[in-house]
């Protein structure tokens, strides 16, 4: 960083702004040019201070993780500095953007699995590196993994990477340097089910199952379950019941696709429940899918060659998301609510779905591999439990405690959630308030109704007792007369 720092100016106008080519969720990255330095291309990342949700130390951490690591397969910051409330993250520009802006842009149905294997051997050549220097990266995902016109792939994003050596503060004030961090961090569709549930911590082997999720995302176009926006999704698991299956079934379309032994095998491995049957990176580099793979020059030719450039690859998925959420409106109407316990990797169809709980206690132990019949939750059974995964927010009740106690929340704008769910709370109060008068009218109606019929009962009675009378003083005159 040092060196770097001499070579790249710690100064705004030294640059100039081309165009936007991303967004995160709280920082926008631009293609640019450094003036001084022969108009240079470069990316910058403008993280905005004021609306970033990571705390100013991730962003250190960030920085100072990129710049302390030395890999080819790993992004260097060129250098970071302030401009008003912002962090300008000044880096080598990748000019074929992420794999995530390449997946949905080109490959929405996922790419080839030999350009996969290429792709995912040079993502575990810097895991493995990272993993060897104490750190966990914690975002693993196709959106961090950028790619350079000649075909060099780089891991980026070290925003909430942490490191195993590093004295972590937990949640009671005390520090420690466990070999098991506790805090959530990551995305939730990639977060490995050791993070979202276990009392006892992380470690490397989350970043494993993160890229076996990163594997799914290449191989069918987007990781599973990501229809359901994390926010979306809560509210609608709140107002809806959820059926999982049904996504499965109408969403993912891809089971037509078939993958090679190897591939589903070594996808299947880093997907195992239990993170200490997961193998470790330097291990899974020796899988036989990264044996025989082919080098950069095939994806250049058979992906890299046709992209457009990462500017429109940016309007485009503009376009798409605006789409999708479209999308997800119609399938609001088919979703109901579940728990889930844990996954499943189908490794003949290379699909991972939701194990459901059996009982209504069993909500955070898993079974590995375990195949859980698909079971309704009991009709009229109107407490809706939400579990971190189910919400698709990563948080347990422990972890949100946690987190609240130190005060960080990753993936997450608590705000948001607390207005649309005070939002949610005033539309039920009204519509109990309606409900209410329905059932007044409807009991109005009923009790009037049963009064016409007593009414009418009483008639018929009385005319049954005229007409006995008028029986028993015929029979009077009758007998009067003959007597
Ligand atoms: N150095 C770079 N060169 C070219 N494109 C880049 C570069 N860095 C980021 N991008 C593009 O910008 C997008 C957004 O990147 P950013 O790191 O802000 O967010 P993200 O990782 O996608 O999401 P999150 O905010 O959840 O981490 C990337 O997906 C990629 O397409």
């Amino acid at each position: 960083m040092a060196r770097n720092k001499l070579e790249f100016p710690l100064d705004a106008e030294a640059y100039e702004i081309i165009c936007k080519i991303g967004v995160g969720v709280s920082a926008s990255v631009y293609k640019a040019v450094c003036i001084p330095m022969n108009s240079t291309v470069v990316a910058i990342k403008a993280i905005d201070l004021d609306q970033s949700r990571a705390d100013f130390d991730s962003l250190r951490r960030e920085t100072k993780t990129m710049s302390l690591l030395s890999h080819p397969n790993i992004l260097n910051a060129y250098c970071s500095f302030t401009v008003d409330r912002c962090l300008w993250v000044v880096m080598p520009f990748m000019s074929c953007g992420s794999l995530h802006s390449i997946v949905s842009s080109s490959f929405p149905e996922g790419l080839p699995e030999n350009c996969i294997s290429v792709f995912l051997k040079e993502t575990l050549n810097a895991i493995s590196y990272l993993h060897d220097q104490g750190h966990l990266h914690r975002d693993i995902k196709a959106g961090n993994i950028l790619v350079d016109s000649d075909g060099s792939v780089k891991l980026a994003d070290f925003g909430v990477s942490a490191s195993i050596y590093e004295p972590v503060t937990t949640s009671s004030g005390t520090t420690s340097s466990s070999l098991r961090l506790t805090d959530i961090a990551g995305t939730p569709y990639w977060m490995a089910p050791e993070v979202v549930h276990s009392h006892t911590g992380y470690g490397f082997k989350a970043d494993i199952w993160s890229f076996g999720i990163t594997a799914l995302e290449l191989a069918h176009g987007r990781p599973p379950l990501s229809h359901l926006p994390p926010l979306k999704s809560l509210l609608m698991k709140i107002t809806k019941r959820f059926h999982f299956a049904d996504y499965e079934i109408n969403k993912s379309g891809c089971g037509k696709k078939k993958f090679s032994k190897a591939f589903r095998e070594m996808v299947g491995l880093c997907l195992e429940q239990d993170p200490a049957k997961r193998p470790s990176a330097e291990k899974l580099l020796k899988h036989p899918f990264f044996r025989n793979c082919k080098g950069v020059d095939f994806v250049v030719k058979n992906v890299l060659h046709g992209l457009s450039n990462t500017e429109h690859m940016f309007i485009e998925s503009q376009v798409l998301i605006k789409g999708v959420e479209d999308d997800e409106e119609d399938d609001e109407e088919i979703v109901k609510n579940r728990r889930i316990s844990g996954w499943n990797f189908r490794e003949d169809d290379l699909q991972l779905s939701p194990v459901f709980p059996t009982t209504e206690s069993d909500t955070s132990e898993f079974s590995p591999r375990e195949v859980d019949p698909v079971q309704d939750k009991p009709e009229g059974d109107d407490n809706v439990v939400l579990t971190g995964s189910e919400t698709g927010l990563g948080l347990s009740d422990r972890n949100e405690e946690a987190k609240e106690q130190e005060g960080e929340v990753c993936g997450f704008d608590r705000d948001l959630v607390l207005e649309k769910l005070n939002l949610l709370k005033k539309s039920l109060e009204h519509q109990r308030a309606r409900v209410l008068v329905i059932i007044e009218a409807l009991s109005g109606e009923k009790e009037e109704r049963n009064r016409e019929e007593e009414l009418l009962e009483m008639v018929e009675k009385l005319k049954i007792e005229l007409e006995a009378e008028k029986m028993k003083t015929l029979r009077a005159e009758k007998e009067s007369v003959l007597s």
